[in-house]
């Protein structure tokens, strides 16, 4: 028997939904297309059809129901559109090719995608403002997306003096890696735009992001050559930005590349992150394989070459200390995810098991 497509009240006003079957017999003709989740806001999210309309669509219940499938920005989706609605719905998520994915914050142990099918992830941090700690964990979640990654240091003209930018441009490449470009601009220098306009290569889809107020949305709607992004003056007081941006959207560039605006999302926890750890770490990463034991967690480890490292002064504590700090967070996170499988396995059990009687309970 074939599947019946699961309808949705809301689309069909109940009509279809009803009798679970879509509208047929001199009702609407279904059509299904490739569709692309160009934005994600409070309502439905919009998908661009392969015939370039845009629609919002909504999740099939099938979709939703079981594994909590949600598309996200940059999702390839497979939509049914229903002739004379207005809203389609999402039937299936087509395969990523890459994700940003982290630890959901509101959950204990669910990973949480925020965008899909990209090929370069940028990490943006104001040059008067860095926070080294926030940008590894930003390298480390942008490494393990699989794809190209750099870094710009916004707000040039904030800073207190060329050696002072100059110093902190020093930190961030030497925190980054000899493979990732680290570009400084200034929304008010059109030759800084330039550069990181040459980044986004025509065809490509890059995604931005970093903490709110450090000017992402000014950068876009340079790089789009209008105000498509809204922007708002950071805090008086502490300079922290205002969570502008609600709203995840791909930008189409004049030269042929996109770009996504990330909202400057508060928590980054990891998930997945070893081969992350690995590219944003790749110092300690090469240190490790010199260690006596393969799985030497560089600790109380005899023959601890990266231990060894730090001892000789080659490996920053610091840069050492913030590796283990990460390292143990997905430590944990996996612990958490063993334990909440096996109490999914085990919870079954436990609840058929036969109570004791009363009575034996009392002796
Ligand atoms: N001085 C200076 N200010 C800038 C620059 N770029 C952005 N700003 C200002 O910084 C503030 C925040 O910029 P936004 O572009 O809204 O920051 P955002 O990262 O998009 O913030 P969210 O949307 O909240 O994630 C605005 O007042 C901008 O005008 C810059 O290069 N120099
Ligand atoms: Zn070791």
């Amino acid at each position: 028997m074939e599947a019946v497509p699961a309808w949705c009240c809301a689309v069909c006003g109940g009509r279809g939904a009803a009798a679970g079957v879509p509208p047929a017999a001199g009702g609407a003709t279904l059509v299904t297309v490739r569709g692309e989740v160009v934005k994600l806001d409070r309502g439905y999210p919009l998908v661009r059809l392969e015939d370039g309309a845009l629609l919002r669509a909504e999740h099939a219940i099938a979709l939703v129901k079981g594994a909590q499938e949600r598309a996200v920005i940059g999702d390839e989706v497979l939509v049914q559109v229903p002739e004379e609605h207005d809203k389609a719905i999402i039937e299936e998520i087509l395969p990523r090719r890459c994700t940003f994915t982290r630890k959901d914050p509101t959950e204990r142990a669910l990973p949480q995608v925020l965008a899909a099918n990209f090929d370069q992830v940028i990490v943006a941090q104001p040059i008067n403002d860095v926070n080294l700690r926030r940008l590894e964990r930003e390298l480390v979640l942008a490494f393990e997306t699989g794809a190209a990654v750099a870094v710009v240091l916004t707000k040039a003209d904030l800073a207190a003096d060329e050696q002072q930018a100059a110093e902190v441009e020093r930190q961030v490449r030497a925190l980054a890696g000899p493979d990732v470009p680290v570009l400084v601009m200034s929304a008010a220098n059109p030759v800084s735009v330039e550069a990181v306009r040459a980044r986004l290569s025509p065809g490509t889809m890059t995604v931005l992001i970093g903490r709110s107020g450090v000017g992402k949305s000014s950068l876009v709607n340079l790089l789009a050559g209008s105000q498509v992004q809204q922007t708002q003056t950071v805090r008086e007081g502490d300079g922290k930005g205002r969570h502008t941006t609600v709203s995840r959207e791909i930008i189409p560039l004049p030269n042929g590349a996109r770009v996504v605006d990330m909202p400057g999302v508060r928590g980054l926890g990891l998930w997945e992150a070893e081969g992350g750890l690995d590219a944003a770490f790749a110092d300690i990463a090469a240190l490790a394989e010199q260690c006596r034991f393969r799985d030497c967690r560089h600790q109380q480890e005899p023959g601890c070459a990266v231990r060894a490292a730090v001892e000789a002064g080659e490996l920053s504590p610091q840069r050492f200390a913030s590796y283990q700090t990460l390292v143990q967070e997905t430590r944990t996170l996996k612990q958490r995810r063993e334990e909440a499988r096996w109490m999914q396995k085990e919870q079954p059990k436990i609840a058929k098991r036969p109570k004791k009687s009363k009575s034996r309970a009392r002796r």
